[in-house]
């Protein structure tokens, strides 16, 4: 990484069923994100976190069937739109966002937040986070977020969410082995491109990233990576909300972010997610999330 990163907190929680994962940000700093990033030659600044409502603070939604659909969606735009700006600023500013979250809705935010004009996106992830108000089976916004950035569904008239900037051609899934079926059948419908865990059986990881970065890559002038914590097997990373067992190793993972820093594309923004200190054991997630991340940004063993 060429610019210096810019640490960017946000305590989300309102998207996941569990508390605790708004501690994310914390527990990855606490990780020694900022040293190993400096160590790798790598500047970096903590741009401290946005403003988070917390969900006791929070009026009971009047209209059940509203919030049953996708709770929390108002106060999710407010933290989106601080997200966006503080990525915005840091991307005028010459500076690279590196968002902590959180659970996954914040993804939205980033992504509302990219200044290039055509965005590539690969998602990691065990989940493929593509349903909508009218497919969730739990409510949860941290299952919709690639829905709401494509504009799937009710999503397609929510401007702070759906990304005008981001062709649903360039986008690649990693690592999916748990999807709802509204959400599998609108992902086999859309030209999105899915790799499941069985793609990386058959192929090997770097085959299969190699080719999402290729989707990602090929005619878009950014590229905007998000790490969901529980694309790794829940014995790598076992401090996140919906582990999945049969996620990739701690290498795979390992050299994925490698191939992520050794893009031909320009990376834009990058978020990591989920990593939840209250369910993790002696904070391994984090670490997990923070090494992860400097590789992403260029950190090399030699
Ligand atoms: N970012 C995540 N961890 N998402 C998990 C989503 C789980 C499930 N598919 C749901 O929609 O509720
Ligand atoms: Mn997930
Ligand atoms: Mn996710």
């Amino acid at each position: 990484m060429d610019r210096q990163v810019r640490l960017i907190g946000a305590p989300m929680d309102l998207g996941a069923d569990r508390r605790g994962v708004d501690m994310g940000p914390s527990a990855i700093r606490y990780a020694g994100l900022a040293d190993q990033l400096e160590s790798a030659a790598i500047e970096c600044v903590d741009y401290g976190d946005v403003t988070v409502p917390r969900p006791e603070e929070l009026e009971p939604v009047a209209d059940e069937s509203v919030d049953g659909r996708a709770k929390y969606l108002a106060e999710t735009e407010v933290v989106c739109e601080r997200i966006a700006s503080a990525v915005d600023s840091t991307a005028s500013a010459g500076e690279f966002p590196l968002v902590l979250g959180g659970d996954h809705s914040i993804a939205i935010g980033t992504v509302a937040g990219t200044t290039a004009d055509d965005i590539g996106i690969v998602w990691f992830d065990a989940h493929g986070d593509c349903n909508t108000p009218e497919t969730t089976p739990s409510g949860n916004v941290h299952g919709m977020p690639l829905a709401a950035i494509l504009g799937f569904g009710s999503f397609a008239d929510t401007d702070w969410a759906h990304a005008s900037n981001v062709d649903p051609e360039n986008v690649a899934l990693v690592g999916l082995r748990s999807l709802d079926e509204g959400e599998r059948r609108r992902i086999q419908e859309s030209p999105v491109t899915a790799y499941t865990m069985s793609d990386i059986d058959d192929r090997g990881v770097t085959d299969v990233v190699e080719s999402a970065l290729t989707v990602a890559g090929d005619g878009t002038d950014g590229l905007h990576v998000s790490l969901d914590m529980d694309w790794l097997d829940p014995n790598e990373a076992p401090g996140v909300g919906t582990p999945v067992r049969g996620g990739v190793s701690y290498r795979e993972a390992h050299v994925a972010m490698e191939y992520v820093a050794n893009c031909d594309t320009e990376l834009c923004s990058m978020e990591v997610v989920e990593a939840n200190p209250i369910l993790d054991t002696h904070n391994q997630t984090a670490e997990l999330a923070c090494e992860l991340t400097a590789s992403a940004m260029g950190k090399r063993i030699l």
